[in-house]
């Protein structure tokens, strides 16, 4: 085993295991019937499944979702074009304070060092998004993606890739909301100027796997979350009835769905939103593509009336996903009253959940349980 920097290295208690726990029971839903109006029962049992998923897991894969194969395979070529450039010219997308999009070599999850390199790009061009974490701000700016000259065909690739993942994004809304015993639409209005956002993530081989994690362990922000994986593995779930981290096994054409913690905050915990983290290996590189479906900044998070009453009280405060998001992408750059001095768009409402939330003022509130 080789030596490795030090900010790379876990605390001994987040360190990944040895031996690998594969669980044949995390959820593979099959959703060729989606579309089927004339089976009902069908999609009345695709319902009960992505309701028993999430209260169970918080975690599934799905198959035949109506993404077409040659959309990833395109978007996962262009993913190891890009990465398999030398760093200077990856660099030249580098992001920083004023463009907090596209490549970076440096995340940390919870203070530590991620061993791999990201690229992230943001679903809408361009994204608005409130100027300032300052709840009495109202101005707004916007992130646009900066897109590299080589491989030329990324723009065009990832562009197209995005349009098909989010359809299948928000039928799984639909979807879930249905198990929730609410109209289809529930969610839909809070999506129409999304912040959803993508990351293209390179996972090197690492010399010493036993020390440190692809990704530490963190929970989504968003909505949920949709992952390609390629065959290698390395993605970690954390087992709700026993806190076991269990591997997610790659199944060719599957994606992973993830709920995030505004599924959780909207359904006042009736799910959850799951704790995951990646590890990595020695001897092989690594690629995953998630796709994190969150709201529009405007959006009040909160739980739903329908979830709640006297019996059943919110469990959360609402808190402005603008600025919780803002608050987040800032806390990279100065330092804020959170845990982290590092921000990305995507590790900010992912990597961050409910936690290291600022309690002095109205924008989020930690569960009272
Ligand atoms: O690479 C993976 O399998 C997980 C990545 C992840 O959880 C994230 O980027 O938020
Ligand atoms: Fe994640």
């Amino acid at each position: 085993m080789g030596e490795i920097n030090p900010d790379f290295i876990q605390p001994p208690e987040h360190r990944p295991k040895l031996s690998i726990i594969e669980a044949e029971d995390i959820p593979l839903i099959d959703l060729s019937a989606i579309n089927s109006i004339s089976n009902p029962e069908a999609i009345e049992r695709i319902v009960r499944e992505i309701g028993n998923a999430c209260k169970q897991w918080g975690f599934f894969q799905v198959i035949n979702h109506g993404v077409p194969v040659d959309k990833l395979q395109k978007i996962e070529a262009v993913t190891r074009k890009f990465f398999a450039q030398p760093l200077e010219e990856k660099r030249k997308t580098r992001r920083d304070e004023t463009n907090v999009l596209g490549y970076y070599e440096k995340e940390n999850t919870k203070n530590v060092r991620d061993w791999k390199e990201v690229f992230d790009l943001t679903v809408e061009e361009p994204t608005l998004v409130p100027a300032s974490p300052d709840p009495e701000d109202k101005e707004e700016t916007e992130w646009t993606n900066q897109w590299p000259k080589h491989p030329p065909e990324m723009r065009e690739v990832c562009e197209e890739y995005v349009r098909q993942v989010e359809k299948l994004a928000l039928k799984l809304m639909g979807l879930i909301a249905l198990s929730l015993g609410l109209p289809e639409n529930r969610f839909s209005s809070y999506f129409k100027d999304q912040t959803s956002s993508i990351t293209l993530n390179y996972y090197l081989p690492c010399p010493s796997p036993q020390l440190a994690l692809g990704v530490g362990h963190h929970k989504d922000g968003g909505a949920l979350t949709v992952l390609a994986q390629d065959d290698v593995g390395g993605l970690e779930i954390k087992r709700k009835t026993d806190g076991e981290w269990i591997r997610v096994k790659p199944i060719p054409n599957a994606y992973v769905i993830n709920l995030g913690d505004c599924l959780q905050v909207w359904s006042n915990e009736i799910y959850e939103s799951s704790e995951h983290r990646a590890i990595v290996n020695s001897k092989k590189e690594r690629f995953s593509i998630p796709y994190f479906l969150c709201p529009a900044h405007y959006t009040v998070v909160k739980p739903l009336e329908e979830l709640t009453n006297e019996q059943n009280p919110p469990r959360y405060r609402p808190y402005s996903w603008g600025k919780f998001i803002t608050h987040r992408k800032l806390s990279n750059f100065k330092k804020l009253n959170v845990e982290t001095s590092k921000f990305t768009i995507s590790g900010y409402p992912n990597k961050w959940g409910l936690e290291g939330i600022p309690s002095n003022n109205m924008l989020f509130q930690v569960p009272d349980v």
